[in-house]
């Protein structure tokens, strides 16, 4: 029997041992570097002229490897092999499918530590990060096996005496899967897996700066049993097979996570039926996010300022759920402001791969590099620099974590996505306040509240408009089985990664009467 559920721990590299495995796992995939991959399309391996440059953005020289990239042909022929595999994986039992997954997931765990170098490498990610982005990997394929099962045998109706109504799921069809860098193996994973253990078969479109990760997850797919054709794998740029991939007719639904501009497009032409189109697409789009922590007058202002720093500069602000903006009680706004540049300049950033003592590694690549400052420069114009402010691109994508002080709340620096370490801070005069600036956005993904007043605690349970709040502690970081992932308004579907609904999105409900 399979044990319930539990998330998988975080590694301790303190611990002396952990330590010296994760250098042994990143001094193997070191040994890695530089290979040449294929597309997988049908169990196939298909080498192509034309390749990504996968590198290593804490130092641009290391190329992570060479990567082939799809043309439309490509996806035209996975996309007929996935079809054809659709008619035998949709009758496979979803136990049986959730058992590939459950194998996948012992794989990964034996090799962890591997992975997670991977992600150092390919994503410049420290390894407190990849180890979460890795465990994070493992939980979404134990919990979606498990929600499978739950929902095999669909849900009970009333039947009448004549009769035997049954309600059950089953699957839609092909889909397609376009994922982003920052969690390179975590979201790809868990945005193939939950449909596929649905009984779908998928189109892997992996972001292009990560699709190495994405392959060695290819195959702990396959030598865990999945047939072929079931996910294929096809790395290729937005503009050449992304539009081909949505407005295919064949294509039942879009798994996509990203950005606003990304999703929008996905969302618009995906709603065009297509010539010999037979259904409606599904689109799932989890978009950017504008993420606010509010600190109210009666609070732990130590525990705002760590919140704040962890949840703005954890992994250089390069999660959807970072904070990057601070609203903070104009009574507490200068204790809690000081005490967050001082916690700010004691953070360290350089590579990760060779130095695991770097609080911050590099931001994505030169565009992510060049987009961060053009803000820092925004926010010069637009309130007091009070840390940070200084990039440096010479070997890798280095930028300082950044906060500026006095922001109005319509400012550009706290209004759009930056995707990088800059926070701004703007003074609330009082908690209702607080929270109309909060929800002063397109977005509505992450929010925190730190507060000791029990009672305005209930008020933002209430009144903070996003699909993941948290009390007394930072807003990155949820837990798959624990904190459902999601967001409302331009932050996309909320299809709530990780959650108990979340295969629904997958599946569609047939209902059966067999009348005696
Ligand atoms: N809400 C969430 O759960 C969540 C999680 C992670 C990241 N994000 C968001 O993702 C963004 C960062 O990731 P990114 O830079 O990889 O996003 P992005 O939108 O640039 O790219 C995401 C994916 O879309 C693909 N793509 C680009 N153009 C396309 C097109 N025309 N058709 C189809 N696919 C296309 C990319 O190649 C990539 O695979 C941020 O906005 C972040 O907030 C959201
Ligand atoms: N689920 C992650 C964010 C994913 C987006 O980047 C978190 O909760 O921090």
């Amino acid at each position: 029997m399979v044990v319930p559920y539990k998330h998988e721990p975080f590694t301790d590299f303190t611990i002396e041992e952990n330590r010296k495995e994760m250098e042994a796992a990143l001094k193997l995939v070191g040994g890695e570097l530089g290979k040449e991959y294929p597309l997988i399309i049908g169990g196939e391996r298909v080498m192509t002229e034309d390749k990504f440059v996968s590198e290593n953005p804490g130092n641009r020289k290391q190329v992570v490897g060479y990567v082939s990239k799809a043309t439309q042909d490509h996806a035209e022929k996975a996309h007929k092999i996935a079809d054809e595999t659709f008619e035998t994986w949709r009758k496979w039992k979803p136990e049986h499918r959730a058992n590939v997954l459950y194998r996948a997931s012992a794989m990964i765990r034996r090799r962890k530590h591997e992975f997670s170098a991977y992600l150092v490498y390919e994503a410049g990610k420290p390894w407190k990060e990849a180890d979460a982005d890795t465990a994070e990997a493992i939980d979404f394929l134990e919990y979606y096996a498990r929600q499978i099962n739950r929902l095999k045998n669909g849900m009970p109706i009333n039947s009448r005496e004549i009769e035997d109504n049954q309600f059950n799921y089953i699957p839609l069809g092909v889909g397609v899967t376009i994922s982003p860098w920052n969690f390179a193996f975590a979201i790809m994973a868990g945005t193939v897996a939950g449909p596929m253990v649905a009984g779908n078969t998928i189109l892997l479109k992996p972001a292009t700066t990560t699709p190495v990760v994405a392959y060695k997850f290819m195959e702990v797919l396959e030598e865990a049993g999945m047939p072929a054709g079931v996910v294929n794998y096809i790395p290729g740029s937005g503009a050449e097979i992304g539009d081909y991939l949505v407005d295919h007719p064949r294509t039942r639904f879009i798994n996509f996570t990203g950005s606003r501009d990304v999703g929008v497009r996905i969302y618009e032409r995906a709603a065009k039926v297509q010539k010999g189109q037979k259904w409606l697409k599904r689109v799932i789009a989890e978009m950017g996010g504008k993420d606010t922590i509010v600190v109210d007058k009666e609070a732990d202002l130590e525990l705002a300022a760590e919140s704040i720093v962890s949840s703005a500069f954890g992994f250089s602000g390069q999660k959807c759920s970072a904070c990057s903006r601070a609203v903070i009680h104009e009574d507490v706004y200068d204790q809690v402001l000081d005490r967050a540049v001082e916690l700010t300049k004691e953070l360290t950033v350089g590579a990760t791969f060779n130095d695991n003592s770097n609080f911050m590694g590099p931001v994505n690549d030169q565009a992510a590099f060049d987009k961060v400052m053009k803000y820092v420069e925004i926010g010069k114009e637009e309130g007091r620099l009070m840390a940070g402010g200084e990039g440096d691109d010479s070997e890798g994508y280095f930028v300082k974590p950044t906060i500026f002080a006095d922001i109005d709340p319509e400012a550009r620096l706290m209004q759009e996505e930056i995707f990088g370490p800059v926070v701004a801070f703007t003074k609330a005069k009082d908690f209702d306040h607080a929270l109309e600036i909060a929800n002063n956005t397109d977005y509505g993904l992450t929010g925190a509240v730190i507060s000791n007043n029990r009672a305005r605690l209930e008020q933002a349970r209430e009144d903070f408009h996003v699909g993941n709040l948290y009390f007394n502690r930072g807003c990155t970081g949820a837990i798959v089985g624990y904190q459902p992932f999601g967001g409302f308004n331009m932050s996309g579907t909320d299809s709530k990664a990780g959650g108990p609904d979340y295969l629904l999105h997958f599946l569609q409900p047939k209902t059966v009467t067999d009348q005696f």
